[in-house]
């Protein structure tokens, strides 16, 4: 089975390597929204994989160094697509059961990251 915990954070971003002209070649910003999965057994006594508290307190780190930040100014993300930022996140979080990472930034944009680029 599978769980997951979503999270909002506010940042800036440019993305500095697209064709001149490119709307995100400006600078910006989004309501990000990441969604962290984990998979494993249900424990027969806890009825849970893992507790969702467990899963926010891993992230929170990571959490505390993007939110209202200028994504571009982070070590890693100097090119913040959705790509680059599921991957700086999965790199760096220390979950285990972890299956799966989904970034939006937009409410029709995002990208699912399973550890396989
Ligand atoms: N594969 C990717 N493509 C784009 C990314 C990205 O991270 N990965 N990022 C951007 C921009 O950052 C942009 O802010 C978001 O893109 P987009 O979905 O085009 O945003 P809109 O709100 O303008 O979308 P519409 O649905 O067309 O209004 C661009 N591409
Ligand atoms: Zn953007």
């Amino acid at each position: 089975m599978e769980i997951y915990k979503e999270f909002t954070f506010e940042a800036a971003h440019r993305l500095p390597n697209v064709p001149e002209g490119h709307k995100c070649g400006r600078l910006h910003g989004h309501s990000f929204k990441v969604t962290i999965y984990v998979s494993g057994e249900v424990d027969s006594t806890t009825g849970w994989i893992m507790d969702f508290a467990d899963i926010k307190a891993a992230f929170k780190p990571l959490y505390d160094r993007l939110d209202h930040y200028y994504l571009n100014d982070i070590e890693g993300l100097e090119n913040p697509t959705s790509e680059v930022i599921a991957m700086w996140i999965w790199d760096r979080l220390d979950l285990p059961g972890l299956s799966k990472i989904m970034v939006n930034e937009t409410c029709t944009s995002g990208c699912v990251y399973t550890g396989k680029k």
